[in-house]
Protein backbone atom coordinates (compact mmCIF):
# COMPACT_ATOMS: atom_id res chain seq x y z
CA UNK A 1 0.00 0.00 0.00
CA UNK A 2 1.09 3.54 -0.70
CA UNK A 3 0.28 6.30 1.50
CA UNK A 4 1.01 9.32 -0.19
CA UNK A 5 0.92 13.06 2.04
CA UNK A 6 -1.03 15.72 0.28
CA UNK A 7 -0.14 19.00 2.22
CA UNK A 8 0.51 22.70 1.68
CA UNK A 9 -0.84 26.14 3.21
CA UNK A 10 -3.90 27.29 4.27
CA UNK A 11 -6.32 27.54 0.85
CA UNK A 12 -3.65 26.85 -0.97
CA UNK A 13 -5.68 24.82 -2.97
CA UNK A 14 -5.48 21.04 -1.05
CA UNK A 15 -9.40 20.09 -0.91
CA UNK A 16 -8.92 20.61 -5.01
CA UNK A 17 -6.34 18.65 -5.64
CA UNK A 18 -8.28 16.04 -2.95
CA UNK A 19 -11.28 16.31 -5.16
CA UNK A 20 -9.05 15.24 -8.57
CA UNK A 21 -7.52 12.14 -6.89
CA UNK A 22 -11.56 11.07 -5.93
CA UNK A 23 -12.56 11.83 -9.40
CA UNK A 24 -9.92 9.89 -10.38
CA UNK A 25 -11.23 6.73 -7.80
CA UNK A 26 -8.13 7.03 -5.42
CA UNK A 27 -9.36 7.41 -1.66
CA UNK A 28 -8.56 10.41 0.39
CA UNK A 29 -8.57 10.83 4.23
CA UNK A 30 -9.48 14.35 4.56
CA UNK A 31 -7.83 15.01 8.61
CA UNK A 32 -10.20 18.35 8.67
CA UNK A 33 -12.95 15.81 8.85
CA UNK A 34 -11.12 13.63 11.32
CA UNK A 35 -10.56 16.43 13.41
CA UNK A 36 -14.33 17.37 13.13
CA UNK A 37 -15.68 14.01 13.71
CA UNK A 38 -13.08 14.08 17.18
CA UNK A 39 -14.85 16.72 18.73
CA UNK A 40 -18.17 16.10 17.73
CA UNK A 41 -20.52 16.76 21.31
CA UNK A 42 -20.23 14.27 23.74
CA UNK A 43 -16.74 12.67 22.80
CA UNK A 44 -13.83 12.65 24.74
CA UNK A 45 -11.99 15.71 22.07
CA UNK A 46 -15.17 17.39 23.30
CA UNK A 47 -14.91 17.18 26.58
CA UNK A 48 -11.10 17.82 26.70
CA UNK A 49 -11.80 21.83 24.98
CA UNK A 50 -14.11 22.63 27.19
CA UNK A 51 -11.95 21.44 30.36
CA UNK A 52 -9.73 23.73 28.38
CA UNK A 53 -11.35 26.44 27.19
CA UNK A 54 -14.52 26.42 29.70
CA UNK A 55 -18.29 26.30 28.65
CA UNK A 56 -18.06 29.62 26.97
CA UNK A 57 -16.89 27.81 24.00
CA UNK A 58 -20.15 25.87 23.35
CA UNK A 59 -22.96 27.01 21.27
CA UNK A 60 -26.67 26.87 22.47
CA UNK A 61 -26.87 23.30 20.96
CA UNK A 62 -23.88 21.84 22.66
CA UNK A 63 -21.39 21.65 19.97
CA UNK A 64 -18.30 23.30 19.73
CA UNK A 65 -18.31 26.63 19.02
CA UNK A 66 -15.73 26.67 15.58
CA UNK A 67 -15.26 30.17 14.83
CA UNK A 68 -14.82 31.41 18.57
CA UNK A 69 -12.67 29.13 19.08
CA UNK A 70 -10.70 29.75 15.71
CA UNK A 71 -10.53 33.17 16.66
CA UNK A 72 -9.44 32.24 19.52
CA UNK A 73 -6.53 29.79 19.02
CA UNK A 74 -5.56 31.77 15.62
CA UNK A 75 -4.52 34.70 17.33
CA UNK A 76 -2.82 33.54 20.16
CA UNK A 77 0.04 30.58 19.73
CA UNK A 78 0.10 29.52 23.55
CA UNK A 79 -4.15 28.55 23.13
CA UNK A 80 -3.34 26.80 19.85
CA UNK A 81 -0.70 25.02 21.43
CA UNK A 82 -3.26 23.55 23.99
CA UNK A 83 -5.50 23.08 21.36
CA UNK A 84 -2.74 21.02 19.14
CA UNK A 85 -1.93 18.93 22.57
CA UNK A 86 -5.21 17.95 23.32
CA UNK A 87 -6.31 17.06 19.53
CA UNK A 88 -3.55 15.54 18.55
CA UNK A 89 -3.42 11.77 19.66
CA UNK A 90 -7.48 11.34 19.05
CA UNK A 91 -6.93 13.41 15.35
CA UNK A 92 -3.50 11.17 15.08
CA UNK A 93 -5.57 7.90 16.07
CA UNK A 94 -8.85 8.78 14.17
CA UNK A 95 -6.23 8.45 10.89
CA UNK A 96 -4.74 5.43 11.58
CA UNK A 97 -8.37 3.88 11.94
CA UNK A 98 -9.21 5.56 8.26
CA UNK A 99 -5.90 4.55 7.09
CA UNK A 100 -6.93 0.61 8.57
CA UNK A 101 -10.32 0.69 7.09
CA UNK A 102 -9.18 1.29 3.55
CA UNK A 103 -6.04 -1.37 3.62
CA UNK A 104 -8.69 -3.85 4.49
CA UNK A 105 -10.63 -2.83 1.33
CA UNK A 106 -7.83 -3.70 -0.38
CA UNK A 107 -6.86 -0.02 -1.46
CA UNK A 108 -3.51 0.53 -3.12
CA UNK A 109 -3.20 4.23 -2.91
CA UNK A 110 -4.63 6.38 -0.44
CA UNK A 111 -4.39 9.69 -0.34
CA UNK A 112 -3.66 11.81 3.17
CA UNK A 113 -4.74 15.35 3.21
CA UNK A 114 -3.28 17.02 5.90
CA UNK A 115 -2.64 20.72 6.20
CA UNK A 116 0.01 20.28 8.95
CA UNK A 117 1.77 16.93 7.78
CA UNK A 118 5.28 18.32 8.13
CA UNK A 119 4.12 20.37 11.10
CA UNK A 120 3.02 16.49 12.95
CA UNK A 121 5.77 14.52 12.02
CA UNK A 122 2.89 12.53 9.76
CA UNK A 123 5.16 12.79 6.53
CA UNK A 124 7.47 10.63 8.00
CA UNK A 125 4.30 7.95 7.23
CA UNK A 126 4.00 9.04 3.81
CA UNK A 127 5.81 8.47 0.23
CA UNK A 128 6.02 10.37 -1.49
CA UNK A 129 4.63 14.13 -0.18
CA UNK A 130 2.93 16.95 -2.46
CA UNK A 131 2.93 19.75 -1.47
CA UNK A 132 0.22 22.07 -3.30
CA UNK A 133 2.11 25.72 -3.56
CA UNK A 134 0.46 28.78 -4.39
CA UNK A 135 2.26 32.21 -4.21
CA UNK A 136 1.50 34.56 -1.22
CA UNK A 137 -0.79 37.16 -2.71
CA UNK A 138 -2.87 34.55 -4.62
CA UNK A 139 -3.18 32.66 -0.83
CA UNK A 140 -4.14 35.28 0.92
CA UNK A 141 -6.37 36.67 -1.50
CA UNK A 142 -8.16 33.55 -2.18
CA UNK A 143 -8.31 32.69 1.61
CA UNK A 144 -10.37 36.09 2.19
CA UNK A 145 -12.60 35.24 -0.40
CA UNK A 146 -13.54 31.44 0.74
CA UNK A 147 -14.02 32.98 4.36
CA UNK A 148 -15.08 35.83 4.09
CA UNK A 149 -12.50 37.09 6.87
CA UNK A 150 -10.49 39.96 7.01
CA UNK A 151 -6.83 40.30 6.13
CA UNK A 152 -5.58 40.16 9.47
CA UNK A 153 -7.29 36.92 10.50
CA UNK A 154 -6.46 35.69 7.15
CA UNK A 155 -2.53 36.54 8.00
CA UNK A 156 -3.27 35.18 11.16
CA UNK A 157 -4.11 31.44 10.03
CA UNK A 158 -1.08 31.62 7.05
CA UNK A 159 1.17 32.58 10.12
CA UNK A 160 -0.30 29.78 12.69
CA UNK A 161 1.49 27.49 10.43
CA UNK A 162 4.64 26.35 8.75
CA UNK A 163 6.25 28.62 6.15
CA UNK A 164 4.78 27.15 2.57
CA UNK A 165 8.15 28.10 0.63
CA UNK A 166 9.49 25.97 3.25
CA UNK A 167 7.30 23.22 2.83
CA UNK A 168 7.77 23.48 -0.93
CA UNK A 169 11.66 23.11 -0.43
CA UNK A 170 10.69 19.51 1.60
CA UNK A 171 8.34 17.82 -0.77
CA UNK A 172 9.04 15.55 -3.25
CA UNK A 173 6.17 16.70 -5.29
CA UNK A 174 5.01 20.21 -5.88
CA UNK A 175 1.93 21.35 -7.67
CA UNK A 176 1.89 25.10 -7.92
CA UNK A 177 -1.78 26.01 -7.93
CA UNK A 178 -0.96 29.87 -8.40
CA UNK A 179 -2.47 30.18 -11.88
CA UNK A 180 -5.78 28.74 -13.43
CA UNK A 181 -7.39 25.51 -12.27
CA UNK A 182 -6.54 24.07 -15.82
CA UNK A 183 -3.07 24.57 -15.36
CA UNK A 184 -3.72 22.92 -12.09
CA UNK A 185 -5.28 20.37 -13.66
CA UNK A 186 -2.62 19.51 -16.73
CA UNK A 187 0.54 19.34 -13.29
CA UNK A 188 -2.09 16.85 -11.75
CA UNK A 189 -2.34 14.64 -15.01
CA UNK A 190 1.86 13.69 -14.24
CA UNK A 191 0.79 13.14 -10.60
CA UNK A 192 -1.38 10.59 -11.14
CA UNK A 193 0.85 8.90 -13.14
CA UNK A 194 3.61 8.89 -10.06
CA UNK A 195 1.56 7.70 -7.55
CA UNK A 196 0.03 5.17 -9.31
CA UNK A 197 3.63 3.49 -10.19
CA UNK A 198 4.29 0.39 -8.21
CA UNK A 199 6.77 1.00 -5.60
CA UNK A 200 10.22 0.13 -6.33
CA UNK A 201 12.46 -2.53 -4.09
CA UNK A 202 14.04 0.75 -2.32
CA UNK A 203 11.08 2.74 -1.66
CA UNK A 204 9.52 -0.31 -0.02
CA UNK A 205 12.73 -0.67 1.75
CA UNK A 206 12.54 3.10 3.31
CA UNK A 207 8.72 3.45 3.43
CA UNK A 208 6.86 2.49 7.29
CA UNK A 209 5.56 -0.19 5.77
CA UNK A 210 9.30 -1.49 4.83
CA UNK A 211 10.53 -1.11 8.20
CA UNK A 212 7.42 -2.52 10.05
CA UNK A 213 8.10 -5.78 8.29
CA UNK A 214 11.45 -5.33 8.87
CA UNK A 215 10.80 -5.49 12.61
CA UNK A 216 7.94 -7.90 12.75
CA UNK A 217 10.25 -10.53 11.04
CA UNK A 218 12.59 -9.78 13.42
CA UNK A 219 10.58 -10.40 16.51
CA UNK A 220 9.52 -13.62 14.23
CA UNK A 221 12.97 -14.32 14.03
CA UNK A 222 13.99 -13.91 17.61
CA UNK A 223 11.32 -16.09 18.76
CA UNK A 224 11.45 -18.79 16.52
CA UNK A 225 15.46 -18.88 17.37
CA UNK A 226 13.94 -19.14 20.73
CA UNK A 227 12.06 -21.90 20.21
CA UNK A 228 15.15 -24.30 18.10
CA UNK A 229 17.60 -22.99 21.62
CA UNK A 230 14.72 -24.41 24.03
C1 LIG B 1 -9.55 25.98 15.32
C2 LIG B 1 -10.73 25.29 14.66
C3 LIG B 1 -11.83 25.04 15.68
C4 LIG B 1 -11.27 26.24 13.57
O1 LIG B 1 -12.30 25.57 12.89
P1 LIG B 1 -12.77 26.05 11.42
O2 LIG B 1 -14.02 25.26 11.11
O3 LIG B 1 -12.86 27.54 11.38
O4 LIG B 1 -11.59 25.65 10.42
P2 LIG B 1 -11.24 24.20 9.82
O5 LIG B 1 -11.20 23.19 10.91
O6 LIG B 1 -12.11 23.94 8.65
O7 LIG B 1 -9.71 24.42 9.37
C5 LIG B 1 -9.41 25.21 8.23
C6 LIG B 1 -7.93 25.24 8.03
O8 LIG B 1 -7.29 25.88 9.12
C7 LIG B 1 -5.99 25.36 9.29
N1 LIG B 1 -5.83 24.86 10.67
C8 LIG B 1 -6.73 24.19 11.43
N2 LIG B 1 -6.24 23.92 12.64
C9 LIG B 1 -4.99 24.43 12.66
C10 LIG B 1 -3.97 24.48 13.65
N3 LIG B 1 -4.15 23.94 14.86
N4 LIG B 1 -2.80 25.09 13.32
C11 LIG B 1 -2.61 25.66 12.11
N5 LIG B 1 -3.55 25.65 11.13
C12 LIG B 1 -4.72 25.04 11.40
C13 LIG B 1 -5.88 24.20 8.27
O9 LIG B 1 -5.22 24.66 7.12
C14 LIG B 1 -7.30 23.87 7.95
O10 LIG B 1 -7.45 23.30 6.67
C15 LIG B 1 -10.30 23.95 14.00
O11 LIG B 1 -9.49 24.21 12.88
C16 LIG B 1 -9.58 23.01 14.93
O12 LIG B 1 -10.19 22.39 15.78
N6 LIG B 1 -8.25 22.89 14.77
C17 LIG B 1 -7.44 22.02 15.60
C18 LIG B 1 -7.35 20.65 14.97
C19 LIG B 1 -6.35 20.59 13.87
O13 LIG B 1 -5.17 20.64 14.13
N7 LIG B 1 -6.84 20.51 12.62
C20 LIG B 1 -5.99 20.41 11.46
C21 LIG B 1 -6.03 19.02 10.88
S1 LIG B 1 -4.60 18.14 11.26
N1 LIG C 1 -6.40 27.28 -9.48
C1 LIG C 1 -7.37 27.94 -8.86
N2 LIG C 1 -7.91 29.03 -9.40
C2 LIG C 1 -8.87 29.74 -8.76
N3 LIG C 1 -9.36 29.43 -7.52
C3 LIG C 1 -8.85 28.34 -6.93
C4 LIG C 1 -7.84 27.53 -7.55
N4 LIG C 1 -7.53 26.52 -6.70
C5 LIG C 1 -8.30 26.68 -5.60
N5 LIG C 1 -9.10 27.76 -5.73
C6 LIG C 1 -10.03 28.29 -4.73
O1 LIG C 1 -9.22 28.72 -3.62
C7 LIG C 1 -9.87 28.38 -2.38
C8 LIG C 1 -8.94 27.49 -1.57
O2 LIG C 1 -8.82 26.21 -2.20
P1 LIG C 1 -9.00 24.87 -1.36
O3 LIG C 1 -10.24 24.93 -0.54
O4 LIG C 1 -8.85 23.74 -2.32
O5 LIG C 1 -7.72 25.00 -0.41
P2 LIG C 1 -7.28 24.09 0.81
O6 LIG C 1 -5.79 24.05 0.75
O7 LIG C 1 -7.99 22.80 0.79
O8 LIG C 1 -7.76 24.94 2.08
P3 LIG C 1 -7.76 24.54 3.65
O9 LIG C 1 -6.35 24.59 4.12
O10 LIG C 1 -8.56 25.60 4.31
O11 LIG C 1 -8.39 23.19 3.78
C9 LIG C 1 -11.21 27.74 -2.74
O12 LIG C 1 -12.21 28.71 -2.71
C10 LIG C 1 -10.99 27.24 -4.17
O13 LIG C 1 -12.18 27.17 -4.91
Amino acid sequence: MRLVGLTGGIASGKSTISNLFKSNGIPVIDADIVARNVVQKGTRGWKKIINAFGNDILLENGEIDRARLGQMVFSDPVKRQILNRLLAPHISSGILWEIIKLWMKGCKVIILDIPLLFETKMDRWTNPVIVVWVDPQTQIERLMSRDGCSQEQAQNRINAQLALDWKKSEADIVINNSGLLDDTKEQFREVLKQVSEPLTWKERMISRDGLLSIVLCTAVGILLAQKNLL
